[in-house]
């Protein structure tokens, strides 16, 4: 069913044309959002939509009722609006206000205060969280607190169809995400119609079910966020440089600016080398890297500024491995949420540190090989359940040049098959199974990029920093293989 249909809507101030054409629908239960920059037309359309500006061209109706046909009551028993910037009426303690939502829900000369009335008004206030502050002056609340009051008044009316003007604007991050949940809860539950502005992209993405971005009063896009944000255009309406990712979390885009300052910044693995603790050998950058890894700490996507290979015993108690390295970290001083912390039993001294500068991108990797856990990942499967022990091949790859994600992923693909090859070469074979080894139960990798300079779409070995990377992957793994050889050969 539809709950609010627009259709050609324009609207003039004087000479200045600030929507020109718009159309769209919302249907009933929806989350609807409305993007669009400073000046976009946003405002303008959500007054139009509430009566408060009278409509000159296009046409509004709300459940199948033009505007034209609704009174000022019969508009507020259907639609309840929270504007941008809700006056402050002195005096108003946070009940009163929130009351005055009953006010089209109330008949005759002498209305009387029904059950109902409070009930609306008790639940209202519950759901914003202000049940507490029921006896306070209005001017005595935060910025936040009375912006969630005046939305208690919206809900009191118990609308259908509830608009709202940049809904968090003064919140904090608590009180957007249980406003959010409410309205997206009260949305499923109760069939309540949002339309919302929004200017937080990743809130919008989030929450909406479908968006309408303006541009200077047209419609731009509209549709489910995954399929209209894309970052072409939200780089065309915002005229600012828009990065997509995925949320970690739901299946939904987040957003995030470039600062200027990072597009222009230097690239920072020259003069990167290796430095060795008695028990850890470190590399060190100079400004944040972004890294992909299956490191013990910091995997997933991170920015790091250190990596530390880290010497334990072949008796190494691995039950808090993760916890023991992040207390190891703390104590030797190493920022813990910018470091990729890895354990081996190979003598860190055997570290191999192969780097090629290239005209377009330099690439440089470390590498420890222990093969004591050697592993045929295509016969794992016959291996009694396995126990993770230090014997482990690690890996830090760093690329001075910008990956995309796909990028990161090959290039984690490109070092791997390298590492496996290098297994081979040296005759390296799975102790249970007899077979070919393909790496070891526990070994680590992580892929570094500088995130400055060249982008690299692809880092296969079809390219050019794929062919580099699995190269020096290779030899680097073979050295330090025969190193491993050659000190099992001294003990
Ligand atoms: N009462 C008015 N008289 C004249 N011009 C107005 C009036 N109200 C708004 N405008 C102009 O109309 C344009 C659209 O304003 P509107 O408030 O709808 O934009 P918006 O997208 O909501 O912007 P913001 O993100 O800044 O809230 C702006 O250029 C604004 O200056």
């Amino acid at each position: 069913m539809t709950m609010l249909d627009v259709r050609a809507v324009s609207h003039r101030y004087g000479q200045k044309q600030v929507l020109d054409g718009v159309t769209f629908s919302v249907e009933k239960g929806e989350l609807f959002g409305i993007l669009g920059p400073n000046g976009s037309g946003k405002t303008t359309l959500l007054k139009l939509i509430s009566k408060e500006l009278p409509l000159a061209s296009g046409e509004i109706a709300i459940s199948g009722r033009p505007l034209s046909e609704l009174s000022a009551k019969q508009w507020a028993r259907l639609a309840a609006v929270l504007p941008q910037t809700a006056e402050t009426a002195h005096g108003y303690m946070v009940r009163e206000t929130v009351a005055l939502g009953r006010y089209a829900h109330q008949h005759g000369l002498f209305p009387t205060w029904t059950a109902e009335d409070e009930t609306a008004v008790q639940e209202a206030l519950a759901a914003v969280g202000l049940a507490g502050k029921i006896d306070v002056p209005l001017e005595r609340l935060s910025g936040g607190e009375r912006q969630r009051a005046y939305l208690a008044r919206a809900l009191a009316q118990e609308p259908q169809l509830l608009l709202l003007d940049e809904p968090t604007n003064h919140m904090d991050i608590s009180g957007q995400v249980r406003l959010l949940d409410q309205l997206a809860q009260a949305a499923r539950a109760r069939g309540l119609t949002v339309v919302a502005v929004f200017h937080d992209m990743s809130v919008a993405s989030l929450y909406c079910d479908r968006v309408l971005v303006l541009k200077e009063g047209k419609t731009a896009a509209l549709g489910a966020p995954a399929d209209v944000m894309t970052p072409e255009l939200l780089n065309d309406v915002f005229a600012a440089p828009v990065v997509r990712q995925a949320h970690p979390a739901a299946a939904k885009p987040m957003f995030s600016f470039v600062p200027q300052h990072q597009r222009e910044k230097a690239p920072s693995i020259g003069g990167m080398r290796p430095s060795f603790l008695d028990d850890a050998v470190v590399l060190a950058a100079r400004t944040p890297l972004r890294v992909l890894s299956s490191a013990l700490v910091g995997g997933g996507f991170q920015w790091a500024t250190h990596f530390v290979n880290r010497h334990v015993g072949l008796d190494y108690d691995c039950r808090d491995a993760e916890g023991d390295m992040r207390r190891y970290l703390e104590q030797h001083g190493f920022p813990v949420a910018r470091t990729i912390g890895m354990m081996t039993a190979v003598d860190v001294r055997d570290a191999v540190w192969r780097q090629k500068d290239g005209e377009a991108f330099s690439v440089a990797v470390m590498v420890t090989a222990g093969v004591g856990n050697a592993v045929d990942a295509a016969r794992a499967w016959q291996h009694q359940p396995i126990v993770a022990k230090p014997g482990t091949i690690n890996m830090v790859v760093v690329i001075d040049g910008t990956l995309t994600e796909a990028a990161f992923v090959q290039a984690v693909m490109t070092a791997t098959e390298a590492k496996t090859k290098a297994l081979a070469d040296r005759s390296v074979y799975d102790p249970e199974t007899g077979t070919a080894a393909t790496g070891t139960s526990t070994d680590s990798l992580a892929v570094a990029a500088t995130q400055t300079g060249r982008t690299f779409a692809y880092a296969g070995t079809a390219t050019e920093l794929g062919r580099a990377l699995g190269r020096l992957v290779y030899e680097a793994t073979a050295e330090a293989l025969d190193r491993y050889e050659w000190r099992r050969g001294k003990r």
